[in-house]
C-alpha cells in the first residue's frame, strides 16, 4: 500500500487583483506589473495524501488538463526537486474557482501543495524558498505562498504586506475564457503605467489595465462590466474575464448578487485579510 497517511482536505483561495498596471515588459517578455492582490473566500479544496513509492498521483484530473500539466502536480513534483524529499503524494482537487477567470485558481492550488506538502512531507523549506519555487510555475503562485495581501511589482513576485479594507464582493462571471498569455502579447495593451511613488496610493486607485484590450477581444466582458457599473464601480481582476464589485457590508453585496445572479454566474465573496493557510511566519 503506498498511502501512508489518509488524505486531508487543504484551503486554496481565489485572488482578486484590486488594481493591476503595467509599467513595463522585460527582454524576456515577460511583462511588469503593479498589482494590489487579496485572497477572498472563494476556495477550492487540495487533498493530499502522502505516499511512500515517491509518485505524485493525481486522482481526478480536470478534464482538458492532462494530469502531468496539472499545477499541483507541477508544484508537487518541484518541491520534490528542490528538497530532496523521496516521499510522494496523492492529491484530489475539488474545484470551485472558475478557470481562466482571473481568480488564480490554478496557481493557488499549486501554492496550497507548496505549503501543505512541505508540512507533510517535513522538508521544512522556508516561505521565500516556497515563492521561488512557486514562481518557476507561473507568476501568480508566490503571492498565494507569500499569503497576505500583497503590493506586488517585479512580475508579481516581489511582494510586500499591505493593507486591504474590510469588504464583500460581489464576482462575476461573463461566461468566457480568456487566455492570459494572448492578452499580454496583444499588440493594443498598454505597458507604460507611471510607477507608483506612493504606493499606499495603490490600494485607492483601481484600474485594470488589461481590461480594454480584453473588452475588445471580448463583447461578453465589456457587457459584463456595463451591467455590473449599475450597481457600482466594476473592474475586471487579472486578465480576466471575471469582474468584481466591491462593498463595505455583506447586505449591499447580497441584494447586488441577487439582482445580477439571474444574468450571469455570480459568486458572493468574503474579503480574507490572509491566506486560510498563512500561519505567521
Ligand atoms: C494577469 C495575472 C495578474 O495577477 O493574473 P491571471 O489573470 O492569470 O489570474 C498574472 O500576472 C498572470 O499570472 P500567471 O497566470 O501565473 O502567469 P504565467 O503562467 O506565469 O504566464 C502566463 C502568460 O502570461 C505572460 N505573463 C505573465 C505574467 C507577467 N507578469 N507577464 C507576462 O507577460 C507570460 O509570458 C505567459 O505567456
Ligand atoms: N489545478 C488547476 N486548476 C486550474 N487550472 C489549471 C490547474 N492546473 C493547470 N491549469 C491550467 O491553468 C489555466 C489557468 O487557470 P487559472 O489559474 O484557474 O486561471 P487564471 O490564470 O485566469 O486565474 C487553466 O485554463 C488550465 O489549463
Amino acid at each position: 500500500m503506498a498511502l501512508i497517511t489518509p488524505f486531508q482536505a487543504f484551503p486554496a483561495p481565489a485572488k482578486l487583483n484590486l488594481t493591476l498596471a503595467i509599467t513595463g515588459r522585460r527582454a524576456d517578455g515577460y511583462h511588469l506589473l503593479e498589482s494590489v492582490f487579496r485572497f477572498i473566500d472563494l476556495m477550492d479544496t487540495v487533498e493530499l495524501a502522502v505516499r511512500d513509492d515517491g509518485d505524485i498521483v493525481l486522482d481526478n484530473p480536470i478534464p482538458g488538463v492532462p494530469a502531468d500539466s496539472d499545477l499541483t502536480v507541477r508544484a508537487a513534483r518541484a518541491l520534490q526537486a528542490a528538497s530532496g524529499a523521496t516521499l510522494g503524494a496523492s492529491i484530489r482537487l475539488h474545484k470551485r474557482i472558475p478557470m481562466g477567470g482571473g481568480l488564480g485558481g490554478g496557481s493557488s492550488d499549486a501554492a496550497t501543495v507548496l505549503l501543505a506538502l512541505n508540512q507533510l512531507w517535513n522538508t521544512q523549506l522556508p516561505r521565500q524558498t516556497l515563492q521561488d519555487i512557486g514562481v518557476k510555475l507561473g507568476a501568480d503562485v508566490p503571492v498565494f505562498v507569500f499569503g497576505r495581501p500583497a503590493f506586488a511589482t517585479g512580475i508579481g513576485d516581489e511582494l510586500t504586506e499591505c493593507a486591504v479594507p474590510d469588504a464583500w464582493y460581489v464576482v462575476l462571471h461573463p461566461g468566457v475564457s480568456v487566455p492570459t498569455a494572448k492578452i499580454f502579447s496583444h499588440q493594443g495593451l498598454t505597458r507604460n503605467s507611471t510607477p507608483s511613488i506612493m504606493r499606499a496610493l495603490q490600494t485607492t486607485q483601481r484600474k485594470n489595465d488589461m481590461q480594454s484590450v480584453v473588452c475588445q477581444m471580448f463583447p461578453e466582458v465589456a457587457q459584463c462590466l456595463a451591467k455590473a457599473s449599475e450597481y457600482g464601480e466594476p473592474l475586471m481582476t487579472g486578465s480576466g474575464a471575471c469582474v468584481f464589485l466591491e462593498f463595505d457590508k455583506e447586505a449591499q453585496a447580497g441584494a447586488v448578487f441577487q439582482s445580477l445572479s439571474s444574468s450571469y454566474t455570480a459568486f458572493i465573496a468574503k474579503g480574507l485579510q490572509h491566506h486560510p493557510l498563512y500561519d505567521g511566519r
